[in-house]
């Protein structure tokens, strides 16, 4: 059985979920293709083949472009070798970029087919839960820098986006869980009843790639994703009351420095995990949530044993903060609950608040 959420963007496309869905490959692909490169990163490479080995029955041309994985993938050295490699193939406009692995392959793959002769279609096969319920879908696309995170990319949609369960059988259990981060993200900025089925259901169950409660959370993950995208696909500011797509950064801000900090040492996920608590104690502090909205992002988070503090230095961290995109001049902007379920941003708040709640963070429980 398989879900298909549609995602109303420019020109609409469909996320289909489910055991079994790569199957669709072929017909989402199209037709009037010669030629498709598959950017996949080196642990799938098994299931790389096997989508050569289907799309090449139909005559097509298929260019396996291999690449680092993780992060690593998310450099200008390696979208200027996949950019060789197009060019070598004489990559044309009617041509198809698919991008298979997880979050860091598809940002990339997005991104070159956002910059190739100006913007070519785009199929993505996430890889990783993280990338189900939040990378493959949306459209951003692009690369890190030495500045940070994600500074260099471009927003670019994908025609379809299949998510077949299946390949999380071999995905490892810190990456599933990483992934489960922004699913839980999801729950606090916009779907409560994410939040009650992972309390309900337990660890056991939700780490496990063959349950039922998983395939849900995922589904339930890409439909708020699907939803707030589609308010704002380009991130200029949401319906009337609402903050729009960056909602999503949820945790980000913090998130991402934190990354940066442990030269990618930390999953995305476990970073995000960190900074959704950051943002809880700064909403608390701003006494715009209670004390046991604040600890129920813990509780939630721990009992996926995601990481809720963080031991390191403040200084550097707010440095990197001030690159976040969200920033406007020198105000740094958070994205924050007023309730469970209404993100709003806050903006410049007191250093000397964050580092108190930096200091919260890092010595655990307040
Ligand atoms: N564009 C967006 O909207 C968006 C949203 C969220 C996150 N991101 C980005 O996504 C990235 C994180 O993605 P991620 O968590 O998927 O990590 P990842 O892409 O770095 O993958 C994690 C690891 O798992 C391996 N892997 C992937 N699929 C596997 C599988 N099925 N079996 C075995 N190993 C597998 C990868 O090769 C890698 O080593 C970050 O760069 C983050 O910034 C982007
Ligand atoms: O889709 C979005 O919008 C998000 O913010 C989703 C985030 O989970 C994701 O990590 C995104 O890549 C962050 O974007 P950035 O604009 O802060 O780089
Ligand atoms: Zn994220």
């Amino acid at each position: 059985m398989s879900e298909r959420i549609a995602v109303e963007a420019a020109a609409p496309y469909e996320v289909v979920v489910g055991s079994g869905v790569i199957g669709e490959l072929t017909d989402v692909v199209g037709t009037d293709v010669r030629r498709v490169a598959v950017i996949h990163s080196v642990a799938v490479r098994e299931r790389a083949l096997g989508v050569r080995s289907v799309l090449g029955r139909d005559q097509l041309e298929v260019h396996l472009v291999e690449v680092p994985d993780g992060e690593r993938a998310k450099s200008a050295d390696v979208l200027e070798y996949c950019w060789r490699v197009l060019g070598e193939s004489g990559f044309t406009r009617s041509d198809v970029v698919v991008g298979l692995g997880g979050g860091s392959t598809t940002d990339l793959a997005g991104f070159v087919a956002a910059t190739w002769l100006r913007g070519v279609r785009f199929v993505n096969l996430p890889t990783t839960v993280l990338g189900m319920v939040d990378a493959a879908v949306g459209g951003k696309t692009g690369i890190n820098t030495a500045s940070g995170k994600n500074l260099v990319g471009a927003f670019h949609e994908p025609a379809a986006v299949l998510c077949d369960l299946d390949v999380l059988q071999t995905l490892p259990r810190p990456e599933l869980r990483s992934g489960l981060a922004e699913v839980v993200k999801c729950g606090f900025i916009a779907d409560a009843n994410i939040l009650e089925l992972i309390e309900n259901a337990g660890a056991q169950s939700v780490l496990d790639p063959t349950s039922p409660i998983l395939a849900e959370l995922v589904t339930k993950g890409i439909a708020v994703k699907a939803r707030t995208v589609a308010e704002d696909l380009k991130e200029t500011g949401g319906a009337e009351g609402g903050i729009g797509r960056e909602a999503l950064n949820y945790g980000h801000t913090l998130g991402h420095a934190i990354e940066r900090e442990e030269a990618y040492g930390i999953r995305h996920g476990e970073a995000i995990s960190v900074g959704m608590v950051f943002v809880a104690e700064l909403a608390h502090r701003h006494d715009l949530i209670d004390a046991d909205l604040l600890q129920r992002h813990r509780d939630v988070l721990a009992s996926l044993s995601l990481p809720t503090t963080w031991a390191g230095a403040f200084s550097p961290l707010l440095a990197a903060m001030r690159m976040d995109k969200k920033t406007r001049g020198d105000q740094l902007r958070f994205v924050v609950l007023e309730d469970l379920g209404v993100p709003r941003i806050l903006a410049g708040p007191e250093e000397q608040v964050l580092r108190d709640c930096f200091a919260a963070l890092a010595g655990g429980l307040r």
